[in-house]
């Protein structure tokens, strides 16, 4: 049986040719992730917007993005995220651009990219960094569609799980590693996951963010000691009373 990756994926390559398609907004700039990471001094908070998901179902279906982003951005998060995918996020690619046209920080397009329409549909829609998952992709793919992003000026998050997967990643010499704490195959999340794997590769170049299961100030904490310069914070942000009193408690000196 397939994993849900791999049902994700099957349902992205359906979709690509109804993707739409135009020019791309040539004039545009793109804010960098990667530079408002290393200005920072405090751990980069990176907050998202996430109606549902395949492990948790339901999280927070009548959010309003723009609202959501807008409090997201009160409370100091250095991005935001916005998951697009509609089959198994409930995510739209309009929740992204509006997202883009409410707040200044940069807009991280989260979703499961496989080919380069999909990167000229973020652009279009205004984000300023995509997502590149290395479990999704091979060699190849994963170092066109990254100089695909940048030829547009897009920063790229690519985000790995294991050992295996940060050595691929590495070969690319990305400004920015994403170490997801979830297991996409089993659903099981431990941010022991990502002091395990900068335990060994905190000094390889990259800025290294944790990805997944944070919910506490112990846990920025830990995720800080271990040398991540950043968060990325779903289902704790959508399910809080005070997204920008949470966002506050997470965002640790360095
Ligand atoms: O969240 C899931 O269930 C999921 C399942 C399959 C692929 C990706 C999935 N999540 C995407 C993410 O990486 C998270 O939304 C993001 O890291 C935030 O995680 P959390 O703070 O635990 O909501």
């Amino acid at each position: 049986m397939g994993t849900i990756l791999d049902e994700i994926i099957t349902q992205k390559k359906a979709e690509l040719d109804s993707l739409p398609s135009g020019p791309l907004k040539a004039d545009r700039e793109p804010v960098s992730l990667a530079e408002m990471i290393k200005d920072s001094n405090t751990m980069a908070v990176i907050s998202e917007v996430k109606r549902a998901s395949p492990s948790k179902g339901d999280i927070n279906q009548s959010v309003n993005p723009a609202e959501q982003a807008a409090k997201y951005a009160g409370g100091g998060a250095d991005a935001i995220s916005v998951l697009t995918d509609q089959k198994f996020f409930s995510g739209t690619m309009e929740d992204l651009g509006q997202v883009k046209r409410t707040v200044d920080v940069p807009v991280l397009n989260k979703d499961f990219i496989i080919d380069t329409r999909q990167i000229d549909n973020a652009c279009r829609h205004g984000a300023d960094v995509i997502l590149l998952i290395v479990a999704a992709l091979d060699d190849a793919a994963l170092k066109a569609l990254c100089g695909h992003a940048e030829s547009l000026g897009l920063d790229v998050l690519v985000e790995v799980h294991d050992e295996a997967e940060m050595e691929r990643a590495l070969r690319i010499e990305p400004e920015i590693i994403g170490i997801n704490n979830r297991d996409l195959k089993t659903f099981t999340v431990d941010i022991a996951n990502t002091e395990k794997l900068l335990g060994k590769y905190r000094d390889s170049g990259p800025l290294f963010i944790a990805e997944s299961g944070i919910r506490t100030r112990e846990d920025a904490l830990r995720m800080q000691c271990a040398g991540a310069r950043g968060l990325l914070v779903g289902e704790t942000l959508m399910t809080a009373d005070d997204p920008a009193g949470k966002i506050e408690e997470l965002k640790v000196e360095l």
